[in-house]
This record gives C-alpha cells, sequence and structure tokens, in this order.
C-alpha cells in the first residue's frame, strides 16, 4: 500500500486498510509485488500458520516482493447472519498482532458487506488483482471457498488466476488427532475447558489480554489476593479455574499463577464471567491500571457453588498446592 498513493489510486480501492505493525495505512493500492494469504484466519491456528508461511517464503525467494494476508472484518456471519453471529477467538486487533507475530510483512484487512459477499466468484480475483495490480501468488487452504453462495472453491481460483499470470498455492488441512484444525473445532474445545488441545491446535498457549481493575477484596479475606481482568471474550472458555502463566506487558516479568474465571456464585453471583488471577511466585505483582496477558494452560475443575467460605477457602487451598505441583513438574529446578 503506498504511503504516497494519489487521491485517484485511493478511490480505486474502497476501504482496504493495511496494518504494518503498530501503522495503520488507510486507501491506496499495493504499487509492489505481492503473495497474498487469503481467509478469515480466526485464532492464526497452526492449519492458517502453515498458509501464511507459504506467502512469506514465496516473498522471501522474491527480493523486493512483500508477503501479507488478506482477511475480512466484520466476520461474514456477523454480516449474512447476525442473529446466530460466530464467536470469534480473538477481535480483529489481536488477529492481526498474532498475523504480524507469525512473520507477515502486512495484513490488509477488507470490510466484508453483503455487496462483497454477492461478488462473482469468477470476479475474485480479478478484484485481488485491482487492490494489487503487482499481486504475484495467492494460498489457501484446500477448503477454502469464496464468492456468492461460497460457490468459488480452489478449483476456481486456479482457474481464474492462471490467466492473470498469479500463482496459487493450495495448503493440505493440518489436523489434530485425526481431526482437521478450524477455528470451530477451536471454540468447541475451548467452551470444554480442553486446553491441551486449544493451545496445541492454536500453536501456543491462548492468549488473554486486559487491564487490571479493581476488585470488591473479597479474595484478599479469603487469604487469596486477586486481580481482575477486565475482559470479555466472543468465544467464552469453560467457567472454572485454569493454571496460567501471567505476564506484565509493559516490564515483560512473567508469573506463574492460578485464575479463576467464572460467576463466583459463591461470594455472590457476577451477571457475566470474570477473569481474576491469584499470582503464586514473585513479590512485585501488578496492579491495578496494568496491562496483563493471561496464558490459559491447564483446566483444573469447574466453578463450584460451595455452602459456605470455609468449603470455598479450602478447596482454592487444594487447587493452589495442584498447581504449584504441575509448575513444579514442568519447571523443574
Ligand atoms: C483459584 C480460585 C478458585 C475459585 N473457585 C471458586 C469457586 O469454585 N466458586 C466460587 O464461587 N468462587 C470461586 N473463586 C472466586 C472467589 O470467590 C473470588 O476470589 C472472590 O469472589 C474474589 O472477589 P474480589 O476479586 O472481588 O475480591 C475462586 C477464586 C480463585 C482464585
Ligand atoms: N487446518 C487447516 N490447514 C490448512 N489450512 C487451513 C486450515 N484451516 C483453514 N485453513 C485455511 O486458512 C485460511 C483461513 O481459514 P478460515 O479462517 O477461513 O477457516 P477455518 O480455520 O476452517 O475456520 P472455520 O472453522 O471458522 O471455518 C483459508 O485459506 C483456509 O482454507
Amino acid at each position: 500500500m503506498s504511503t504516497h498513493s494519489s487521491s485517484s489510486e485511493k478511490d480505486r480501492s474502497p476501504g482496504l486498510t493495511a496494518y504494518l505493525g503498530k501503522r495503520i495505512l488507510e486507501g491506496g493500492t499495493l504499487e509492489q509485488p505481492v503473495h497474498l494469504a487469503i481467509g478469515m484466519f480466526d485464532g492464526v491456528h497452526v492449519g492458517h500458520q502453515a498458509v501464511i508461511h507459504e506467502a512469506i517464503k514465496a516473498s522471501q525467494a522474491q527480493p523486493g516482493s512483500l508477503s501479507g494476508v488478506l482477511t475480512f472484518d466484520p466476520h461474514p456471519s456477523q454480516v449474512l447472519r447476525p442473529d446466530q453471529a460466530t464467536a470469534l477467538l480473538m477481535p480483529l486487533e489481536q488477529r492481526v498482532e498474532r498475523m504480524l507475530e507469525v512473520g507477515i510483512d502486512k495484513v490488509f484487512v477488507f470490510p466484508f458487506t453483503r455487496e462483497f459477499a454477492a461478488g462473482e466468484a469468477s470476479e475474485f480475483v480479478p478484484t485481488l488483482r485491482s487492490w494489487f495490480p503487482m499481486l504475484k501468488s495467492l494460498y489457501v487452504g484446500e477448503n477454502f471457498r469464496f464468492g456468492a453462495m461460497r460457490s468459488g472453491n480452489v478449483d476456481t481460483l486456479t482457474e481464474t488466476a492462471g490467466p492473470l499470470d498469479i500463482r496459487v498455492g493450495v495448503l493440505r488441512r493440518k489436523s489434530y488427532q485425526g481431526e482437521p484444525i478450524s477455528s470451530s473445532a477451536i471454540r468447541a474445545s475451548l467452551a470444554q475447558g480442553e486446553m491441551s488441545a486449544v493451545n496445541s491446535m492454536l500453536g501456543s498457549p491462548y492468549r488473554i489480554s486486559g487491564t487490571i481493575i479493581a476488585g470488591k477484596k473479597v479474595g484478599r479475606g479469603l487469604g487469596f489476593p486477586t486481580v481482575n481482568i477486565s475482559w470479555n471474550p466472543e468465544a467464552l472458555p469453560r467457567l472454572g479455574v485454569y493454571r496460567v502463566e501471567a505476564s506484565d506487558m509493559a516490564s515483560g516479568d512473567k508469573f506463574c499463577g492460578i485464575a479463576n474465571y467464572g460467576l463466583h456464585p459463591t461470594v455472590s453471583e457476577a451477571a457475566s464471567p470474570l477473569l481474576e488471577v491469584h499470582f503464586l511466585d514473585g513479590s512485585e505483582f501488578p496492579t491495578t491500571g496494568d496491562k496483563l496477558e493471561v496464558s490459559l494452560l491447564e483446566f483444573i475443575r469447574p466453578e463450584m457453588k460451595f455452602s459456605s467460605m470455609e468449603a470455598l477457602q479450602e478447596q482454592i487451598r487444594r487447587d493452589v498446592e495442584a498447581v504449584k505441583a504441575k509448575d513444579a513438574d514442568t519447571n523443574p529446578g
């Protein structure tokens, strides 16, 4: 995307937005050879990463070219069936950040509209060419569908790209335990608390980032002080207790911890789930206002309503012992 784009270039690319690092560039076409991975990429899972790596490899083999991801926002389900919209694993900003971490040069976000969805499949590649005049290659998974009624598939893509001298790379679907990895499979495992499956399919621990907000200080009375994280995901993890690793986003300091994601029905039932973390080691803990990243490593048990605060306290004591033992196993010495 040219930073010096003229107004006529802007006219030709309605709303295509490119993210490069933290900088957001609006409008313009990309006047540079580019190799593109295409898709929604919610979660940026291991299968998505394989597709993205193909675009990176292609650009490395062609000096002077860029690797890019072309993705869409909002999610098609929000536009086409808003009453049953897909609950996403991550907001757009986190998705873009993950794709940049994976090593892509730029992320291009195109607004997904009903009009775009109704476009003929045969027009898809020519449209891409109008946004990226020097488009060299495209990478998708074998299940990629596009165009009106999802009528376009990898064959349509190859047939329409060939005459424009654009190479198409199609990747076999990556699997986990014999089943294809997909954003939907990860959402289902997350709802079941199957963190080993979630984290394996994602290729790295499921991460939450949020600011620490003030709590009611009940945890302190229980003997297990917690920090509350402001976080409202679309795809909900199973309510319960987790072994976590927390990282202070300003200092980078890491802390082993135990978290409860739930409604804390024993104390007073909350209207919506809250994530709270009790740190197990260190002394200078992050506090209210700090930004924290929390990785959910393992599901320990479901949240329960206890008959007394003493019973809850006793259970948390056991949870903490269990988590410390697992941490010791994971990081011996
Ligand atoms: C490891 C851990 C496990 C917890 N498990 C439960 C539980 O099973 N049921 C429950 O009602 N509350 C549970 N809680 C939540 C406590 O009730 C919570 O710490 C307290 O409500 C904190 O409120 P505050 O942040 O406003 O001080 C748990 C908290 C922690 C840290
Ligand atoms: N397991 C996989 N292995 C390789 N490529 C994949 C895999 N899953 C998806 N892709 C490809 O990655 C791109 C983005 O995938 P997309 O987000 O559209 O689908 P998905 O992960 O299957 O999600 P959903 O479950 O929501 O359909 C597409 O090109 C798709 O074909």
